[in-house]
Formats: C-alpha cells, sequence, structure tokens
C-alpha cells in the first residue's frame, strides 16, 4: 500500500512478512507490507503495543531470531545495484549494510550498550570507525541533549533517557543514509523528545531517510511525512501526514486518534487479537463500528487504507 508516487525510493518493500514458528503455534508478526521510502521523507510507523513495528525494522537488518520465516523482498538503493536486505549474506549485512546504510535506534538501548566503555569512547569509536573526526563526539551528543559531562559517563550511571539519547546519538553518528528509530523518545519529558524529533527531522532535510517507530502520535505529527498505521501485523493506513491526521480513513485509525486526551479521550473498546489466530478478514472487525459482512471475508484492498468501508467513502 503505498500512497506517494515517487521518482526516486530509497528503500522499496514488497509483501513483506515474518512469521515465528514456535512448538505449537505461528506467530503472524508482519504481514504483507508493502512501503516505499523515498530520500528526505520521514515515515512514521504507528500502532499498539505487539503489532509488529520492531519486527519489521529487525527483519530489514536481518537481526531476527532464528525461528523467524521471511518472505517478501526489501530493496535498499544507493550507488550501484541494490542489495535486498531480506536475502542478502549476513556478511554484507553486517559490513556495510547495518550501521552504515541504515542506523538504529534499539528500543531498548540500554541492554545494547557496551558496559566498559564511557559514551565519549562509544561515540568516538563509531565515528572514526566512520571516517569522521572524533572532534565531533561533544556536537553529535549535543544534538540530542547530552552535555560533554553526560558522556564521561559510563553506561550503567547513565538514566533511561539518557541511554536512550545517547543510542540515538551512536546511531546517528555515522550520518546513515537511512535511519530506523525504534521508540527513540520514550521515557524521555517533552523538550527533550522535541530536541530527538528535530534531530530526526534535520536528517531527513538535509536528505537522509528516517521510519520512526512510535507509540507517540503527536511526535509523529511533529516530524513526519507520512504515516503508516500497524494493526495486528499489517499496514491499515498509509498517507501523508497532513491528510492523515486531520481526517483518518480507517476506523482503526480513527480509533486510535480518538484515544489521545487532546482529542475524544475515548479508550478503543475490545482487545487486539492474538497474532496466532488472526481471523481471514479484517483483524480490526470485531471492534469496528463500520464492519459489515465482507469484512469477515478477507482484509479491504483500498490502495491508501485496508478497508471496505473507510471513513469518508460512506454516504
Ligand atoms: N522471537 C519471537 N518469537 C515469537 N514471537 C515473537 C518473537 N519476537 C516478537 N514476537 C511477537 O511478534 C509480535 C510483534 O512484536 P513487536 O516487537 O514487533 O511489536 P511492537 O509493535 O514493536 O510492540 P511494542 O510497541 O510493544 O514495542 C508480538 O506479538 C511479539 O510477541
Ligand atoms: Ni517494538
Amino acid at each position: 500500500m503505498t500512497t506517494t508516487v515517487r521518482t526516486s525510493s530509497l528503500l522499496a518493500i514488497s509483501d513483506l512478512t515474518v512469521r515465528f514458528r514456535l512448538p505449537d503455534a505461528t506467530v503472524h508478526a508482519v504481514t504483507g507490507i508493502d512501503v516505499t521510502v523515498a530520500p528526505g521523507e520521514l515515515l512514521a510507523v504507528v500502532g499498539e503495543s505487539g503489532c509488529g513495528k520492531s519486527v519489521l525494522a529487525h527483519a530489514l537488518l536481518g537481526l531476527l531470531p532464528a525461528n523467524a520465516a521471511v518472505t517478501g523482498t526489501a530493496l535498499l538503493h544507493g550507488d550501484g545495484a541494490p542489495i535486498d536486505l531480506l536475502t542478502a549474506d549476513d556478511k554484507i549485512l553486517a559490513r556495510s549494510v547495518r550501521g552504515r546504510r541504515i542506523g538504529l535506534v534499539p528500543q531498548s538501548p540500554a541492554t545494547a550498550l557496551t558496559p566498559v566503555r564511557t559514551g565519549r569512547r562509544l561515540l568516538e569509536e563509531t565515528l572514526r570507525a566512520h571516517g569522521r573526526p572524533r572532534a565531533e563526539a561533544d556536537t553529535v551528543a549535543a544534538g540530542v541533549g547530552l552535555t560533554p559531562a553526560d558522556l564521561d559517563l559510563y553506561p550503567h550511571e547513565l538514566s533511561g533517557g539518557m541511554a536512550q539519547r545517547l543510542a540515538t546519538a551512536l546511531a546517528l553518528a555515522p550520518d546513515p543514509p537511512l535511519l530506523l528509530a525504534d521508540e527513540p523518545t520514550s521515557g524521555l519529558d517533552r523538550p527533550l523528545v522535541d530536541a530527538t524529533l528535530d534531530v530526526l527531522r534535520q536528517r531527513c532535510d538535509n536528505g537522509a531517510a528516517v521510519i520512526l517507530i512510535t507509540h507517540d502520535l503527536a511526535a509523529a505529527q511533529r516530524v513526519a511525512d507520512s504515516v503508516a498505521v500497524m494493526y495486528a501485523s499489517r499496514i491499515v493506513e498509509h498517507r501523508p501526514a497532513a491528510g492523515f491526521f486531520a481526517g483518518p480513513r480507517h476506523p482503526y485509525a480513527h480509533a486510535l486518534l480518538d484515544a489521545l486526551p487532546d482529542r475524544a479521550f475515548a479508550p478503543i473498546p475490545g482487545h487486539p487479537p492474538m497474532l496466532t489466530a488472526l481471523p481471514a478478514g479484517c483483524a480490526f472487525a470485531p471492534r469496528c463500528p463500520h464492519a459489515a459482512d465482507d469484512c469477515g471475508i478477507q482484509p479491504g484492498l483500498h490502495p491508501d487504507v485496508a478497508c471496505h468501508h473507510p471513513i469518508g467513502d460512506r454516504p
């Protein structure tokens, strides 16, 4: 489901599907994702906990565990022939993609930081490994609100929010053309949220692309060019941000926005389905006030919104 026709794409994901095999069940973690991301674009991927956002990011970087089965394609363009991230050899991903062409801000950064080095050592090593002067460490850190003194701390001395910001600085340091930022603002208070978002936005304005995974719809609204809403492993709506926030079209997306305190503050009734037992039709249908018989047969196939009865189409 792609909304904007773009002349160039940096990443073209087609029918990306991830299944986890468990001893007695299959987890449908990501289903049929079609997305392209252009240089300069900030795509926000939003949706409730467990809908498949992080698995999507990990699939692109070859970071899924052995019980995962991945199908589809994800072409990363650049100089030379595109690389299919889903089938590329792990040596190629490790040597030339992860950290270099695609940066990752992991969702739980505290565990990803090497404990025996200060933030400054980690950041300087990353800069040096990518041919950039070590002296830039303070500047990169300042961009995410870390002072030179903060950089001299060891990971165990950092608060959760400081570790989060250090992880963002480490991902930004090589200046990757594509950044996957998985909840980079969780645990931060509003000024630091905004500072982090603005750094990401600035990267895009300088030509990089960012996929921002977030629960925070206000964050998405502040900086995103386009928004993809995931529900139960699928993207259910993918549209330019301004139109999306002015008038979401999928009933789930509408309900998600209506749950915000500064909107109707109305919780969505019911619960998301188990990913081991998804229905054949639209997974939101059992919770949807607009569901009709056709919703139970297959998910909607409208180009921008996977719904048989999108808001705005009804009389
Ligand atoms: N290794 C695994 N084996 C089996 N199931 C898994 C595995 N990793 C993730 N899952 C399942 O895949 C689904 C999607 O998980 P994912 O981490 O992508 O959710 P998310 O949208 O990032 O949620 P959150 O917002 O809480 O981070 C979840 O149901 C999760 O339990
Ligand atoms: Ni996640």
